[in-house]
């Protein structure tokens, strides 16, 4: 898989775009067009394999409502799903989006960062800088992170280069290795499927009496 997307999902206000765009340009730029949805892209190397990375940055008073959200779903390989720890009606929310997630594909992966049928997720608690009007305790992060079988961190986009560029990158790692884990299930071994073509070109051995 060479195409990657990635929504970044959570309420107003808690800084997805911030965090977009730190991701891209390395720069926190505080204030942010909110009035339409974009897709930015980014090509990435990764382990020597060239990636096109599609962003998603839902405009949250456009794109409110389940049904905007389980279109987002069903549209990401892999999700950032975030809130603001000053400010719990945002934790609240992403709750809300980690069940929906759950709801959506009931079969989902119990394995670690993997809370939507085998696409990664990482919770993240934004805006770690305000830590002095904190509403959501790291804990209560961890805890609900750890409830839905995804990652989690907390930064600040504004003070965080490198955790926001880890982070995104983490994600795209893990889509890649699922898709690779994915296409080894589907497709039986080297061996096994030579065989298979050996076996089909030559005819069935015969059993000798
Ligand atoms: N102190 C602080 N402010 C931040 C941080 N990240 C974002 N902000 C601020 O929070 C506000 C909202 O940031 P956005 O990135 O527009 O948030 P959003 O989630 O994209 O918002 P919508 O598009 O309306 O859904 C802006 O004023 C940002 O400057 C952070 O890490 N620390």
């Amino acid at each position: 898989m060479n195409d990657i997307k990635l929504a970044v999902l959570g309420s107003e206000g808690v800084g997805k775009s911030a965090l977009i765009v730190r991701f891209l340009t390395r720069r926190f730029i505080g204030e942010y067009a909110s009035l339409t949805e974009c897709i930015y892209r980014k090509r990435l190397t990764l382990d020597g394999r060239q990636l096109n990375v599609e962003l998603y940055d839902p405009c949250s008073q456009v794109c409110a409502g389940k049904s905007a959200l389980s279109d987002q779903i069903h549209w990401g390989d892999g999700f950032l799903v975030v809130y603001d720890i000053s400010d719990r009606s945002s934790f609240q929310a992403a709750k809300n989006i980690l069940h929906l997630m759950r709801e959506t594909h009931p079969g989902a992966s119990k394995r670690d960062g993997e809370a939507a049928a085998g696409r990664p997720v990482v919770l993240v608690g934004n805006k770690q800088d305000l830590c002095h009007m904190r509403e959501v305790d790291h804990e209560e992060g961890k805890r609900l992170a750890a409830d839905h079988h995804c990652g989690f961190l907390e930064l600040s986009a504004a003070e965080h280069s490198q955790e926001v560029a880890l982070v995104f990158s983490k994600v795209v790692q893990s889509v890649c290795a699922g898709s690779k884990a994915k296409e080894r299930r589907r497709r039986p071994s080297g061996s096994k499927s030579m065989a298979k073509l050996i076996n089909n070109v030559f005819g069935k051995r015969r059993k000798s009496v």
